[in-house]
């Protein structure tokens, strides 16, 4: 998908939601345990219910990975199902991969070629040649951290080095890239004050930002330095919306709370976008 096509759902929908479809066995609803592919199923009854509301989805790979192959199996069959039934959707692997060229080369293919998503996570640590091959493929996004929700930000991220925090770092020279136009970031919804700065150095970029719902963020300080002139922002929240209730009604349920936050977005947007 193109990021122009992104934006034209985020204005169709008016909704920048990604919806985080991080399955837990022993957070899902009991019922479901009885099924063939429990965390299958789980995805689809989300999916189903909240698609109109959101214009992304993002499953951890952590949270398939920890069941072997049968939970490789689900996430395969859960990008199937969005790519098959909802083309117009954004799919982010969540895979915070990145290593040596040829490797990296290979964890490229795994996302974008096996399991067709539309971008995947990955960590700058290791630098430009561990970041281009996923950049190499057309129409494909890396999502590069930046700086990051979790409190473990401040030990690496905003330390200064040669007298420039290290996220800052990460944002300016990724900019020279090759292919750098396919470059998204994360920034945490934790921190909101850094926003003011991170657009400056990268306008237009657009940042996916977790953090919203479980972990305290806030979308309407988000949205104060975040925005960019096209929208620019995927706010993620995964426990917040697929854990809403342990019910046969947790579909139901979950929508809601997308609901909840799809309505904030809209007024954000058209207070913001009006023409
Ligand atoms: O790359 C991410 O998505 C990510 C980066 C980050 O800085 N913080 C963060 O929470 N995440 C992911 O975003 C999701 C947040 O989940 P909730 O806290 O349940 O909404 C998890 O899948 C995290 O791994």
């Amino acid at each position: 998908m193109t990021t122009q096509e992104l934006v034209s759902q985020i204005n169709l929908k008016k909704s920048f939601l990604c919806i985080g479809l991080d399955v837990d066995l022993q957070k899902i609803p009991k019922h479901l345990l009885q099924e063939e592919d429990p965390i299958f199923e789980f995805n689809k009854a989300i999916i189903d219910a909240t698609h109109h509301l959101c214009v992304a989805y993002k499953p951890n790979t952590a949270f398939y990975e920890a069941y072997g192959i049968k939970g490789w199996k689900s996430l395969e069959k859960t990008i199937n199902y969005l790519n098959e039934n909802h083309p117009e959707i954004f799919t982010i692997a969540d895979a915070k991969r990145g290593d040596i060229g040829n490797t990296s080369t290979m964890y490229a293919k795994a996302f974008f070629e096996d399991l067709a998503f539309d971008s995947v996570t990955v960590a700058p640590y290791m630098g430009k040649d561990s970041v281009e091959p996923f950049l190499a493929f057309k129409d494909k996004h890396t999502i590069m951290l930046a700086l990051t929700s979790n409190e473990g930000a401040f030990d690496f991220q905003t330390k200064k080095v040669e007298n420039l925090e290290l996220y800052k770092t990460v944002l300016e020279t990724s900019k020279a890239w090759q292919n750098a136009n396919q470059l998204m970031y994360v920034v945490g919804a934790t921190k909101a004050k850094y926003f003011e700065d991170i657009r400056k150095i990268i306008p237009n970029s657009f940042l996916l930002v977790p953090g919203v719902g479980a972990q305290g963020g806030n979308l309407q300080e988000v949205c104060k330095y975040g925005l960019s002139k096209n929208v620019g922002l995927l706010i993620n929240s995964s426990r917040g919306i697929i854990y809403a209730s342990k019910d046969k009604n947790y579909a139901k349920k979950a929508a809601e709370k997308a609901e909840e936050l799809q309505k904030q977005m809209e007024e954000i947007l058209n207070s913001n976008f009006s023409v």
